[in-house]
């Protein structure tokens, strides 16, 4: 059986990243119902992941007393010490969610790093239950990893002999190659193989220049570090040799507003649109002053009297995000430019989204929509409002006539934001 190759998942920025991370860590739980080994990770890069893990979205859906949780590797210094890897996790999550026994540190107490090495490699064996690691019984249902400047995984170093090791699990390394230069202990390829997925978490962009090496092929223990089943590489856009650098910090828009007659799908791939790049989603009509809604839910038509102070509190929320460095789509009919131009007030990083679609396909769709009743003549003077927007809006323009996760693929790729297999 060959190794499958990497894929490559590209996020929008950490915080998207750590919620993809979750999710696929959640999605390999719920996939087994047996007891479940996940290797962590040291390093900063999974951070932001651990502490999601604690918070009640995420926390409430792990069941604890059947996931137990080991390290890849160890920085060779006390428990406590805020160099140790297992001491970072427990601290960000484990401490406050997982049974004790179900954590599994490397332990540091031992007279050296070859010592800590044994007595860990027979707690994985034991764990196993066997002394020879079996491809069709993956030991760890998750192992999560980070590439280190030099290419490193786990403590594997590039040109240091523990990278070659395929006889032991777990091997004492004296020397590091990079900050923090304390000797470690670390899990061996073969053992880091032996999951159902490998996934690395890649992000910021310090990490830019030894990922274009990682994509160049070039032979590093990040590029050996493969899962015998499925290995995936999440990135982001700063770490994105793709992205140029001025790009990594501004390239992404930090608004996205969603635009369209109603029933062009707004709501629907806003919100998908939203969960794959882990932005907030905001329905537009929820900005409505009071007056608005009472007169709506008279029947009344709105006037663009009516609509200015609505757009404007918009516009004034999009302004709230961008001060604050918050990312977020709306979904707003913005049926003319004089409404666009109020939300964009020249704001080259809020971008439009126009959901482009024949009168006859949404018209279609908006009969079979449950719960709504929308007239005929409704979506006819909504044609008849419409200014499609031009060049000079620059607006990202999909059709409407594909299914869902194909129109967010389309938005994805105008943003630069792709997901697809390297
Ligand atoms: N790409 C699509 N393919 C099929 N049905 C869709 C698609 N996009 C939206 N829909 C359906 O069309 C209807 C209108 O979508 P909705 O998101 O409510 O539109 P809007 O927010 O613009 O009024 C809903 O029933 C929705 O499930
Ligand atoms: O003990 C360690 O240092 C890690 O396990 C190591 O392999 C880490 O994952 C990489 O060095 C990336 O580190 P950052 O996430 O801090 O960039």
């Amino acid at each position: 059986m060959g190794t499958p190759s990497p894929e490559l998942v590209r996020v929008a920025d950490k915080a998207a990243m750590a919620r993809a991370a979750a999710d696929l860590l959640l999605a390999r739980i719920a996939a087994n119902s047996g007891r479940i080994a996940i290797c962590l990770t040291g390093g900063s890069s999974p951070k932001q992941l651990y502490e999601l893990l604690a918070t009640d979205a995420y926390r409430d859906r792990i069941p604890w007393p059947r996931v137990h949780w080991f390290i890849g590797d160890e920085r060779f210094v006390p428990p406590g010490d805020p160099l140790h890897n297992m001491t970072m996790a427990r601290s960000a999550f484990l401490d406050a969610c997982a049974p004790p026994a179900n954590i599994h540190p490397i332990p540091t107490d031992t007279t050296d790093p070859e010592d800590a090495a044994r007595a860990y490699e027979r707690e994985l064996k034991t764990f196993y239950g066997a002394e020879q690691l079996d491809a069709a019984r993956p030991l760890f249902e998750l192992v999560l990893l980070g590439i280190g400047p030099d290419g490193h995984v786990a403590s594997l170093f590039p040109g240091f002999p523990a990278a070659d090791v395929r006889d032991r699990w777990v091997v004492g390394v004296d020397q590091a190659h990079v900050a923090p230069f304390v000797p470690r202990v670390s899990l061996t390829l073969p053992v880091l193989a032996s999951c159902r997925t490998v996934l690395f978490e890649v992000g910021g962009a310090d990490k830019r220049p030894i990922l274009t090496r990682v994509l160049a092929g070039e032979d590093l223990p990040a590029n050996r570090a493969r899962s015998d089943h499925q290995t995936i590489l999440l990135i982001d856009a700063a770490a994105s040799p793709e992205t140029s650098a001025d790009q990594s910090t501004s390239g992404l828009p930090q608004a996205l507003i969603i635009m369209g007659v109603a029933g062009s799908g707004k709501s629907t791939i806003g919100k998908a649109l939203g969960e794959r790049l882990g932005w907030r989603f905001e329905d537009g009509d929820s900005f409505h002053p009071p007056a608005n809604v009472a007169k709506m839910s008279a029947g009344h038509p709105l006037t663009d009297e009516d609509r200015w102070p609505w757009l404007r509190a918009i516009a004034a929320e999009i302004a709230r995000c961008r001060a604050n460095g918050e990312h977020i789509i709306i979904a707003c009919s913005a049926l003319k430019k004089a409404y666009r131009d109020i939300l964009l007030d020249h704001h080259h990083d809020v971008r439009i989204v126009y959901l482009e679609g024949s009168r006859e396909l949404i018209g279609d769709r908006m009969v079979h929509r449950k719960g709504h009743f929308m007239p005929t003549g409704l979506l006819d003077s909504q044609f008849a409002t419409l200014e499609p927007p031009g060049a000079c809006e620059h607006p990202l323009t999909v059709s409407v006539d594909a299914p869902v996760e194909a129109i967010v693929d389309g938005i994805l790729q105008q943003l630069h934001v792709s997901q697809d297999r390297a």
